[in-house]
């Protein structure tokens, strides 16, 4: 696979994380998450910014992180909330990065986060589906604003949605 920006975006669970280190594993090209950036960056872990920050800062924060990263870092996944604010959507559109939307059926990503046993979103806790199912509607029209690339990830394992980017890349000549 040739070298090539990307960024992932998509709702918690898509897969961003974990098709990220792969790509970078493929290509040989460094990889940076937006979450792990913000965590190392204030030492803290995202629930806790949020209960001792809030939501409105976290968001400010995760700016300030992409419009870095993306002067610098290949390949980027991005904090599923990232295309909330129209300044990041516009840093996304005109970054030059392929910007690939991880897509899931609300079901496939209720069924990953139950199973993570990691799961420590403050904006997905297990036991408030229909709140999370609202933001997962209002949120799908923004990744597909920004998108270059849409991949529906229901039912595929992370080596077949790789295998789609790569298979996307190939035919455009990225
Ligand atoms: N294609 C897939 N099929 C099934 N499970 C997957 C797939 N991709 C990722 N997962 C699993 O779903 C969970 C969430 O994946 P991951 O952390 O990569 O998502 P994310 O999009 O980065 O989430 P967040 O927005 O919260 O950072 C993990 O347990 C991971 O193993
Ligand atoms: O979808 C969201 O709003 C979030 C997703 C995570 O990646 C983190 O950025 C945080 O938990 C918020
Ligand atoms: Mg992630």
């Amino acid at each position: 696979m040739n070298k090539v920006n990307i960024v992932l975006v998509g709702f918690m669970a898509s897969g961003k994380t974990t098709i990220g280190r792969r790509l970078s594993e493929i290509t040989q090209q460094t990889f940076f998450d937006t979450d792990d950036y913000l965590v190392n960056k204030f030492e803290i872990s995202i629930p806790e910014f949020f209960d001792v920050f809030g939501e409105e800062l976290f968001r400010e924060a995760e700016t300030s992180i992409l419009k870095d990263l993306l002067k610098y870092a290949p390949i980027i996944s991005t904090g599923g909330g990232i295309i909330l604010k129209s300044v990041n959507r516009k840093l996304l559109k005109e970054s030059g990065h392929v910007v690939v939307f991880l897509d899931a059926t609300f079901e496939a990503i209720q069924i990953r986060l139950i199973s993570d046993k990691n799961n420590t979103r403050p904006l997905a806790s297990v036991s408030q589906m229909a709140q999370l199912k609202e933001r997962y509607e209002m949120r799908q029209s923004y990744y597909q604003e920004v998108a270059d690339l849409v991949i529906d990830t229901t039912g595929k394992t992370p080596t077949e949605v790789v295998s789609e980017i790569e298979f996307f890349l190939k035919k455009s000549n990225a």
